[in-house]
């Protein structure tokens, strides 16, 4: 129990207290503050998105909706949630060529967002890797297990038709120009975050990730057993998101709030642990290319909404989080401009 109150240098890469399988929570995993609705929050009633049927989404301002039939075979998903698990379960040693703390890398493993550097750690381990155009970035992926790459390609694939499809029902919904920004979305970027979160002994006191909304256009999610919450902005309560069998969670991320200048929220989102139940979700973060200066198009403007955004890129995002924490002030907030409303 000695390292109970230890800082979080102890647990540097590597040697995160999840990956020792430590019986307790460190006063550095301890997320604040402390919440009583982590575990027991309500289920989240989730809207749907049939992608056989025609959407029209005009007039919303939250998307957390789960998209069905959307086209990728179940046979498909099963096996990249298998290939993730194979990953996540090799030892640490064999997951150490991977691991970093440079946030700009195109293919790192890790707990926190910089292991043993954050000042609040989170209960989990992550894969993340760039993963569009597919023939660029395939190569650097894990050897292990030797079909992960064929598993995770082919589903990352499809599930970039599937992001594709899901942005132009946004861009229509709010009158852009339907094949607006069709170029940027397509040269845009895949990351996909493959993370598992351990069973976690005292699971009130820690998160797998704490609360932020996603630095991308739209986050495509798959879990395989519950943990996901959204924050309910107009009651201030977190939700819990329901597994549904097949299905795809969206959730829309900063760079479209910017795009709408505001039209639709990002969402606001983290993940609670469980003590017994081991969770894994693959994560498929959306986004324009890595040096595209994002801001809200003159189309968005009106009388009462001139540019509410500053510009920024992928790249400022990936600066601010080398040098900032997650709970350190959100960077959606830093590029909002004020305006009388
Ligand atoms: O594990 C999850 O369900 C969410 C992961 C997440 O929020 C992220 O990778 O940004
Ligand atoms: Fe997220």
């Amino acid at each position: 129990m000695a390292e109970k109150n230890n800082s979080c240098s102890s647990f540097s890469m590597g040697k995160s207290a999840q990956e020792r399988g430590l019986p307790y929570v460190p006063k550095c995993y301890k997320a604040q503050p402390f919440d009583g609705s982590k575990t027991d929050a309500h289920v989240f009633d989730v809207p749907t998105i049939d992608m056989a049927g025609i959407q029209d989404l005009t007039g919303r301002s939250v998307i957390v909706d789960q998209i069905v039939n959307h086209g990728i075979e179940e046979a498909t998903i099963e096996g990249a949630l298998s290939v993730a698990s194979g990953f996540l379960n090799l030892t640490t040693e064999e997951k150490a060529k991977y691991m970093s703390n440079d946030v700009h890398k195109p293919v790192r493993y890790g707990t926190s967002i910089k292991d043993g550097v954050d000042k609040v750690q989170f209960w989990r381990i992550f894969l993340k890797h760039y993963s569009h155009p597919l023939n660029q970035w395939i190569h650097m992926w894990p050897d292990s297990p030797l079909d992960y790459k064929e598993k995770m390609g082919k589903y990352v694939s499809e599930l970039e038709m599937v992001a594709q499809k899901t942005a132009r029902l946004i861009t229509d919904s709010v009158g852009l120009w339907p094949t607006y920004l069709k170029k940027e979305i397509d040269n845009g970027m895949q990351v996909m975050a493959v993370t598992g979160s351990p069973p976690c002994p005292e699971p009130e006191l820690a998160l797998g990730h704490p609360a932020h909304s996603d630095y991308c256009g739209l986050t495509l999610l798959l879990q395989d057993s519950p943990g996901l919450q959204i924050l309910d902005s107009d009651t201030n309560t977190w939700m819990l998101v329901p597994v549904v069998q097949g299905a795809l969670q969206v959730l829309v991320g900063d760079q479209v709030e910017v795009l709408t200048n505001g039209r639709y929220k990002s969402v606001v989102h983290r993940v609670v642990l469980s003590s017994n139940q081991p969770r894994i979700s693959i994560a498929g973060l959306h986004s324009l290319g890595m040096d595209v200066q994002v801001q809200p198009p003159p189309e968005m403007a009106d009388a009462h909404r001139l540019g509410r955004y500053r510009q920024s890129s992928f790249h400022d995002f990936l600066d601010f989080i080398s040098k900032n924490d997650l709970g350190q002030g959100s960077f959606l907030d830093m590029l909002k401009i004020d305006q009388p409303n």
